[in-house]
């Protein structure tokens, strides 16, 4: 059945999935903040900051006003990085209130919040009253924009503890290319969207420093064991972990020059400055930003994440890469299973 979705944030991943949902029927209108981007969207059906070569459907709709955007909209995607999430959550409920509207949230955020280490639906949780939402769900899994964007075959999964309410999304998003799975786990697929970005931040450093095939794969296996400690220890379900929303998007994003954080690490593992990469990248790193809320978190936590406290040193005290991994490779020898 059709819907009315109202998408907001325009970037690579809010833009791509709105133009694949105006494809799969629906009536979409993409909210971004900027005036230029929704003229182009408009009126030339580019998003050139973003997705250089997508000529976007002319049936897609952008505007900067949210409640046009939101009004009369049955499901609410957010594609909001992290750090901008509780604001434009608190804006979207503001206006949510005055329409009496209780629509379904969707959102496809992978961070961790700085300082309160909240995961992204527990920050719309807490923005978004209850009145306002019939319930919130996690997309999430390997999926670049890029290869959406050009409708190559994707995977991913729709995470609520009320399954009927992944159905729904899972229904609303799959399409000959695009398949969407079901999974009740909502912490697990939140933790493995957010950590992952840790790992790949690292498996590109360490491309940049010319390692090869073996240090990425032990990089990965041994990163998707403390993704999974941590998340363990937050009530996950393990098995979320050799899902899509687990190694799924962990090989997607340790393994691909689409991916920004990949390309992050790449470009430290080069040699080139944190600053400069971020400045230079013009899309979120997101990975830069979790690497020290999940280090902190762990700390509080008391679970052990050695790749996560080397990457902190490295990316919050100038600690040098190549120490970083002979101190990783020197530690103390350890079972695999712990
Ligand atoms: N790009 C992908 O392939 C992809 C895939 C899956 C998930 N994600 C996740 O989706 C989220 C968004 O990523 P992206 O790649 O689209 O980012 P992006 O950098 O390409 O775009 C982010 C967009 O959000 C907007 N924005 C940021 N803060 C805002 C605020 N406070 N108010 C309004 N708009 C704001 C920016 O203007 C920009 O349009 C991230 O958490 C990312 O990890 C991305
Ligand atoms: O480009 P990245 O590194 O932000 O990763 C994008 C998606 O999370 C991949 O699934």
């Amino acid at each position: 059945m059709a819907e009315k979705i109202a998408v907001l944030g325009a970037g690579s991943w809010g833009s791509t999935l709105a133009n694949m949902l105006v494809e799969n029927g629906h009536s979409v209108m993409l909210w971004a903040r900027n005036q230029k981007q929704v003229d182009q969207l408009n009126q030339d059906h580019i998003n050139p900051d973003y997705m250089k070569t997508l000529v976007y459907s002319d049936k897609l709709v952008a505007t900067t006003d949210m409640k046009a955007a939101v009004t009369g909209a049955n499901v609410i995607l957010i594609v909001i990085p992290t750090k901008g999430l509780r604001q434009v959550a608190d804006q979207l409920d503001k206006i949510l209130g005055e329409l009496e509207q209780q629509p379904l949230i969707i959102h496809a955020t992978k961070g961790l919040e700085q300082n309160t280490y909240k995961r992204p639906s527990e920050m719309l949780a807490e923005e978004i009253a209850p009145a306002h939402r019939s319930a919130i769900v996690v997309l999430s899994g390997p999926s670049h924009a890029e290869d959406v964007a050009i409708k190559d075959m994707t995977a991913v999964t729709a995470a609520c503890e009320d399954l009927e309410k992944a159905k729904k999304v899972q229904k609303l998003f799959s399409n000959s290319y695009f398949r969407v799975y079901t999974n009740d786990d909502v912490i697990g697929a939140e933790f493995g969207a957010a950590l992952k970005n840790i790992i790949a931040i690292g498996a590109g450093a360490l491309q940049g420093l010319g390692y090869h095939d073996n240090a990425r794969a032990a990089l990965i296996t041994r990163g998707l064991a403390e993704i999974r400690r941590l998340g363990v220890a937050f009530g996950a379900n393990p098995m979320t972990f050799i899902g899509l929303s687990g190694v799924g998007d962990l090989v997607v994003t340790a393994t691909s020059k689409n991916s920004r954080n990949w390309r992050a690490g790449y470009q430290l593992g080069q040699g080139q400055k944190l600053d400069d990469v971020i400045k230079n990248m013009g899309m979120v790193i997101e990975g830069v930003y979790t690497t020290k809320a999940a280090y902190e978190l762990s700390r509080k936590r008391q679970v052990k994440m050695p790749i996560t406290e080397s990457l902190y040193e490295v990316l919050y005290h100038g600690k040098d890469i190549k120490d970083a991994i002979s101190q990783l490779m020197s530690r103390d020898l350890t079972s695999e299973i712990e």
